[in-house]
């Protein structure tokens, strides 16, 4: 039955219940750096490094060549452990525990935070074997099948490899072995993915699959990434640190600072110190 005009009433919409005005709670702070130096031999390549990272964002650590940024990525699995002559002096804090302590293990420390490298290294074994590996040497007791099809997913991989398994890591392509390495990284149920220039060694196409990758990964993980691409910290990146060589050194060394650690969006568009102006308009190389 159909009413008559006069008696259809026009839909107002109900004021909007009053939001109650809210401030975006920080989420915790997963890793920190206090007052951290490193030191190659004698030479001094960070210095007065202050910085917190939040839990399941992207901090981008931009800055130009030679200032560092590799080098404090590794601080925060200890991988500088590795390089002759490296060593750390401050505090690197993962979950509140300094982790320079001498009691810390390292290798235990790199299961909870895994690092993705520049260029992409699987194993010259099989797809399953590159991403079981490391979960194999863990002692891990669960379903490998399953381990290894869900950390592909999670890599956004398993639809081009799920019928290649058993072929070698080395006949995927650049952007595909990128993905396997970060599967790889997955497998072992890390907190935190340190990414050390991921896309420098990939085509556009790869690396905006990995990008969209990182996106949907900061549900679950934390992630700190090096880029030389400014682009590619303003898509991905929540925050950004950009570092710079000390102006202030006389002595002849170069020695890497923050300069700025801020939103990523706000650095971009409103940056503070003078030097990171500088370097995102392209003026410092
Ligand atoms: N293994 C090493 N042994 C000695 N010095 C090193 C080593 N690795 C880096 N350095 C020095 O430490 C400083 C910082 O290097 P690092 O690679 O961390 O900078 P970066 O900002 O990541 O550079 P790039 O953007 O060119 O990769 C540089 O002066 C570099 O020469």
């Amino acid at each position: 039955m159909s009413l008559p005009e006069s008696s259809v009433v026009p839909v107002v919409p109900a004021p909007a219940p009053q939001q109650p005005a809210t401030t975006a709670v920080p989420e915790p702070i997963v890793l920190a750096a206090r007052n951290l130096r490193v030191f190659y031999g004698t030479s001094l390549a960070l210095k007065d490094i202050n910085i917190e990272i939040p839990r399941q964002q992207i901090t981008a650590l931009i800055g130009p060549s030679g200032c560092g940024k590799s080098t404090l990525l590794r601080c925060f699995n200890r991988m500088n452990d590795l390089i002759p002559g490296a060593k750390m002096e401050g505090e690197v804090q993962f979950d509140g525990e300094n982790i320079t302590e001498p009691g810390t293990d390292p290798v235990a420390l790199r299961r909870r935070i895994g690092m993705v490298f520049q260029k992409p290294n699987p194993f010259p074994k099989s797809v399953y074997q590159n991403v079981a590996w490391g979960a194999r040497i863990n002692g891990y007791r669960g379903d490998m099948d399953e381990l290894v099809e869900r950390s592909l997913r999670r890599a956004a991989l398993w639809d081009e490899v799920k019928n290649k398994l058993h072929r070698s890591g080395l006949e995927l392509s650049g952007g595909q072995q990128q993905r396997l390495c970060i599967a790889r990284t997955l497998a072992v149920e890390p907190e935190v993915i340190l990414m050390d220039e991921p896309c420098s060694a990939l085509d556009p196409i790869s690396t905006a699959r990995v990008e969209d990758l990182m996106d949907d990964l900061k549900d679950e993980y934390t992630i700190v990434i090096v880029t030389h691409n400014m682009q590619q910290a303003r898509r991905v990146s929540d925050l950004t640190a950009c570092l710079m060589l000390d102006e202030t050194a006389k002595d002849g060394h170069r020695t890497g600072v923050i300069a700025e650690f801020s939103a990523t969006d706000l650095l971009f568009t409103n940056p503070k110190d003078p030097r990171t102006e500088a370097y995102i308009t392209g003026r410092i190389g």
